[in-house]
């Protein structure tokens, strides 16, 4: 297997706390991996890493043989490595399908600009990047609220929002930041299934952060488990729910019961 991604003994340090100590682990073409950890052990600052937002202070992150880190969230995000669920990203004035077709923009010729004051190749782009929006938006079952304004929606739809502007970006991989956070049962069941079809319909790689402990067992192939900054185990989920340093890690942390 020739991996996508590798994290190659990647370490932070916020001057005298690790947040990551020498982890390193490699991510398989079409892979569900999930990263876990009791809270504070350093998950958003490896996912940081690997999207650009935080430059390692030792080690490298390569996706498809060329090191990503150190790049700007902008150019790793254009080479095909995108980081979800920021609302950041989201216009509140535009609508939901203005919102897709504008992220469309990262990798097209015309300029964000050329968008906004309609240059030629900015109106050759609108029509190709409207259809996509639209295939991104049936995809997400995001028909009802196509033209509904970011500013009204819920935080549900908001989170879906995020997705489908990650998808605009065209990614190869995709880095989701705790996809099941606040969900009831079915809404977690629902985004399960989409984030698998993300990985057999769209092909993507699916790395993500996430607490929810039957979601993850559910949806990884492989998970990683992390704590006080340094790699404790990585395998399947039934590996990972017998290995005794995972179930120490997880024993009175908030996160207490794994996997039950
Ligand atoms: N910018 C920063 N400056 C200083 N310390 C930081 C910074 N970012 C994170 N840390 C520290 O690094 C450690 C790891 O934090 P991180 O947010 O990566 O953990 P986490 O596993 O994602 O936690 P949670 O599950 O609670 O979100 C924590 O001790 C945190 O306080």
């Amino acid at each position: 297997m020739i991996p996508i991604l590798q994290v190659k003994n990647v370490t932070k340090r916020y001057g005298g706390l690790t947040a990551n100590n020498d982890i390193s682990f490699d991510v398989a073409p079409q892979e569900i991996l999930s990263v876990i950890g009791p809270n504070g052990a350093g998950k958003s600052t490896l996912f940081k890493q690997i999207a650009g937002f935080v430059t390692p202070t030792t080690g490298e992150v390569i996706y498809k043989g060329t090191k990503i880190s150190g790049l700007p969230p902008h150019k790793v995000a254009r080479m095909g490595v995108v980081r979800t669920f920021q609302e950041t990203t989201i216009f509140k004035s535009m609508t939901v399908r203005e919102n897709v077709i504008v992220s469309h923009h990262l990798r097209s010729k015309a300029s964000l600009l050329g968008f906004f004051f309609g240059s030629s190749q900015a109106k050759a782009d609108e029509a190709e990047f409207g259809k996509s929006a639209d295939d991104i938006i049936d995809f997400l079952g995001l028909q009802a609220i196509r033209n509904e304004l970011a500013s009204n929606l819920p935080q549900g739809h908001l989170r879906a929002l995020g997705m489908a502007i990650g998808l605009a970006t065209q990614p190869e991989v995709i880095l989701l930041d705790e996809p099941f956070a606040g969900m009831n049962h079915d809404e977690t069941m629902r985004m399960v299934a989409l984030v698998r079809r993300l990985r057999d319909e769209r092909g993507l790689t699916v790395l993500l952060v996430e607490h929810d402990m039957p979601a993850v067992m559910k949806i990884s192939d492989r998970i990683v488990c992390i704590n006080f900054g340094e790699k404790i185990a990585e395998g399947s989920p039934s590996e990972i729910q017998a290995n005794p340093r995972v179930i120490e890690a997880y024993l009175g942390s908030e996160d207490a019961a794994i996997g039950m």
